[in-house]
């Protein structure tokens, strides 16, 4: 479970998250949805200590991580998948699933990381870089489990992949939340993906949330009018 209260993020003196209230339980898929620049990246950053908050307090599991460095979130339940994936170009695929191993003291990839991601098992010895997005993005994910987290976070995993990929990715996404027992936020623009995986949905505008639904509730045209420019 996360619980984030009363948190700002600034950078210098510009304030981009406001006052930011929300609790994730265990087993809820969460999407934070919101237009280019609303402050996905930014609140993300700072759940996973890239950027300090300017205040307020972000909790796993009642534990306060407020002022821990990022690996000692990951430590307490915190894993992320960046914007764009970062994963390493130069390492094989399984090197790259290999460096989240450390935290979780894993001697080897368990078998059911390939189970979920079984083109990570056919590719494991190639360079991670020459993998295309969809499989970088499967990547990114497996490596962000094997430290097994109880709070995965993703931002915006949908970018810069094809249709029929991301159909892959809300797959996976819900066989992960199936198989474990662990609470995921994803950063959203595409409402098509986060009702397959969401089981509610919050907009971002400006740093600060306007709207919230559980996805039964959701009316797709008022979300889609809050995505558009
Ligand atoms: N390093 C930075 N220094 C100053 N301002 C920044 C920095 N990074 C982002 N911002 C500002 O913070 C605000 C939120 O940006 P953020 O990247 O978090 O948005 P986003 O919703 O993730 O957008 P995108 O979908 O484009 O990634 C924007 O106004 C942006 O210009």
């Amino acid at each position: 479970m996360l619980s984030v209260s009363n948190l700002n993020v600034c950078y210098g003196q510009s304030e981009v998250i406001h006052d930011l209230n929300f609790t994730v339980p265990k087993n809820e898929t969460l999407a934070i949805m919101g237009r280019n620049g609303m402050g996905k990246t930014t609140l993300f950053k700072s759940l996973i200590g890239i950027l300090p908050a300017a205040g307020g307090k972000i909790e796993v599991d009642g534990v306060d991580v407020t002022q821990c460095e990022s690996y000692q979130r990951v430590e307490n339940g915190i894993a992320y998948v960046p914007q764009g994936r970062m994963i390493f170009p130069n390492l094989t695929v399984k090197e790259n699933i290999e460096t989240g191993m450390e935290v979780s003291k894993l001697k080897k990839i368990p078998d059911d990381i390939y189970a979920l991601f079984p083109v990570l098992r056919e590719m494991r010895n190639r360079k991670g870089g020459n993998l295309s997005g969809g499989q970088q993005q499967q990547l990114a994910i497996a490596r962000a489990l094997v430290t097994n987290p109880k709070v995965l976070l993703l931002d915006e995993p949908t970018e810069g992949i094809q249709p029929s990929i991301i159909k892959d990715i809300a797959k996976i996404l819900n066989e992960i939340k199936q198989l474990r027992d662990i609470t995921i936020i994803v950063s959203e623009q595409v409402l098509s993906f986060t009702m397959a995986i969401a089981d509610r949905i919050i907009v971002i505008d400006k740093g600060e949330f306007i709207h919230e639904d559980m996805r039964e509730n959701v009316d797709s045209d008022q979300i889609k009018k809050y995505l558009s420019v």
